[in-house]
């Protein structure tokens, strides 16, 4: 148990019945022994990457006052740009030494949703950069339709109809995040983390990450392994929400990223998450007489916003001194 699984998705995109069963197999197995896999063969060209990647190092390189201009802290829908130490995803350590931008769905200000003030629902606010949204917005766009054929492939398994996900990924909670690691001195703190030991909230995240490495996922027996860059793929892994609405079957791994020593990392994680409303309650094909359900049924949203609450330093109540 020392090296993730490597699978090659291109199957997934043939019309070959025995290819895609193959496929499914080993993304089943990847989920129930690792949580965490890389995918490879998927229809991201590297083109598209270098163009995002462009535009975060883009972002990252303006002065702090103009990207907090468009300040997270400041949303209720959760967009933006988040400074340096407004997340710490291990709370007890020092808050995570990164800042990053989250883009959603974009729904218009007239939206039903957003007239409602339904929680995680509104407008994109992107920074003003040439050239920025149209790309941004595609490759959101594109992230969606692979994190879905991912999620086709998991039904098999997981002994629900080909469909089941597809109908409730409408108008999605996904986010797409811009991340910037700013280099770690070494007078700083051997505690401090890039991003501090977690398990994602939701569904499943597909992670690009840039050359410098830094992730780092626990296996079974408790050990970190690194999880290095693996150039033309994505890591995938899944959230909490994937694990309680699997029953448990699927795991979602804790993780960490270690701050870089002297360079910058970048990276760009999809969170994939369905419809806020969806109802996580056991699926049919992860429960018999020996597997009850564990757990209650909640909503997309309900759990979502649980999980931020324990993220943010910002959202949470002021601690006695
Ligand atoms: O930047 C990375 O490599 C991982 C980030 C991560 O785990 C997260 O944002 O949930
Ligand atoms: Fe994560």
């Amino acid at each position: 148990m020392n090296s993730l699984p490597i699978i090659d998705i291109s199957p997934l995109y043939d019309d070959e019945p025995d290819a895609w069963q193959a496929v499914a197999e080993q993304i089943d197995r990847a989920c129930r022994q690792w949580g965490f896999f890389y995918i490879k063969g998927h229809p991201i060209s590297p083109a598209r990457i270098a163009e995002v990647l462009g535009n975060a190092q883009r972002f990252f390189a303006l002065p702090v006052e103009e990207k907090l201009k468009i300040d997270i802290t400041q949303t209720r829908h959760h967009r933006g740009y988040g400074a340096v130490a407004t997340e710490q995803l291990d709370p007890t350590k020092p808050s995570d030494l990164k800042e990053t931008f989250d883009m959603g769905l974009h729904l218009p200000a007239d939206h039903p949703e957003v007239l409602a003030e339904k929680p995680l629902r509104g407008p994109n606010r992107h920074p003003d950069l040439s050239g920025w949204e149209a790309l941004m917005e595609q490759h959101y766009r594109d992230m969606q339709a692979l994190a879905q054929t991912l999620l086709r492939a998991m039904t098999l398994a997981l002994g629900i109809e080909r469909d089941f996900f597809d109908t409730r990924f409408n108008e999605p909670v996904s986010v797409l995040r811009l991340i910037h690691y700013p280099p770690r001195d070494t007078a700083s703190s051997a505690e401090q983390q890039g991003a501090g030991a977690h398990t994602d909230y939701g569904c499943i995240t597909l992670l690009y990450q840039d050359a410098a490495g830094g992730l780092q996922v626990r296996n079974v027996n408790g050990q970190w392994i690194d999880a290095p860059p693996i150039e033309g793929t994505f890591v995938v892994n899944l959230g909490d929400m994937m694990a309680r609405w699997s029953n448990d079957r699927y795991l979602s791994t804790p993780h960490r990223v270690i701050s870089p020593l002297g360079v910058d990392r970048y990276s760009m994680p999809f969170f994939a998450e369905p419809h806020p409303d969806t109802l996580i309650q056991c699926l049919p094909g992860c429960q018999d007489d020996t597997h009850p359900p564990k757990y209650p049924t909640t909503t997309c949203a309900e759990f979502l916003l649980s999980r931020f609450a324990d993220t943010y330093a910002y959202r949470r109540e002021p601690q006695p001194a």
